[in-house]
């Protein structure tokens, strides 16, 4: 569902989808059952983006029984998956199951907290490791990140991904909360990315979290403070 204002940002309707979020925003959801809800959404959040923008095509199949036709999913050999570290982790592996033969990339950037937030709202961000597979035209890119909160460093992670390959086919951003300050810096810096999220929340609190939210996904899928 497209997003009001925005022609490229759409909300991931699916009812599990939001049921899973839910769970996921309890604080009482422990570390196993987060991060397995990471896993069950981006599932379904890939289901999602087969149904709403990749195409199918009529090929010839023989049953045990006889000839008929089936339909097959176009391009499912060419999805890459960029995993952003940490807590895209869970969420890729989710991912994974709707597309088991995507080539991954992956990119540790996180925020530097301590530094604080300048002036235009955003995070100083640090990148430490980018291991990238080529991309080419013919290419469903997926930048997986559950959280893009300030979306700075949604925003230095494309940047990466942008700089060596040609455009793809599809270039999309895939969170699961999205505050409405990342979507707009995202949507306006790369504005050739769809964005898909499961929600858009309020507002973001001073220290750059996501209210409602569901606190530090990194911290909760991997127990750590
Ligand atoms: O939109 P932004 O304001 O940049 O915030 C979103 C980022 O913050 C979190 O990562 P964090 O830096 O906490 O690293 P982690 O995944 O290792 O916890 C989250 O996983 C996103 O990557
Ligand atoms: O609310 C937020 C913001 C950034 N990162 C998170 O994990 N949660
Ligand atoms: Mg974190």
């Amino acid at each position: 569902m497209p997003i009001e204002d925005r022609d490229n940002a759409y909300l991931v309707t699916h009812a599990l989808a939001k049921d899973t979020l839910s769970r996921l925003r309890d604080v009482e959801t422990e570390q196993v059952s987060f991060r397995k809800g990471l896993v069950k959404l981006g599932r379904i959040c890939g289901y999602e983006i087969i149904d709403g923008r990749m195409e199918t095509e009529y090929v010839e199949i023989d049953t045990p029984l006889e000839e008929t036709m089936g339909e097959r999913v176009k391009g499912l050999d060419d999805v890459v998956i960029i995993n952003v570290l940490r807590a895209a982790t869970p969420f890729v592996e989710g991912l994974l199951k709707a597309f088991p033969r995507a080539r991954q990339g992956v990119i540790s950037a996180s925020r530097d907290e301590e530094a604080g937030r300048d002036e235009d709202g955003s995070f100083p961000i640090t990148v430490d490791y980018v291991k990238l597979p080529e991309i080419t035209e013919d290419d469903t890119v997926i930048v997986a990140d559950p959280m893009l909160a300030t979306g700075s460093t949604m925003g230095t992670v494309l940047e990466h991904v942008i700089e060596n390959s040609p455009e793809p086919e599809h270039l999309i951003v895939l969170s699961a909360v999205s505050a409405p300050e990342g979507l707009l810096r995202v949507s306006e810096e790369v504005p050739e990315a769809d964005l898909l999220t499961v929600s858009i929340d309020d507002r973001l609190d001073d220290d750059g979290f996501i209210v409602p939210g569901l606190g530090d996904a990194g911290d909760r899928a991997f127990r750590t403070t």
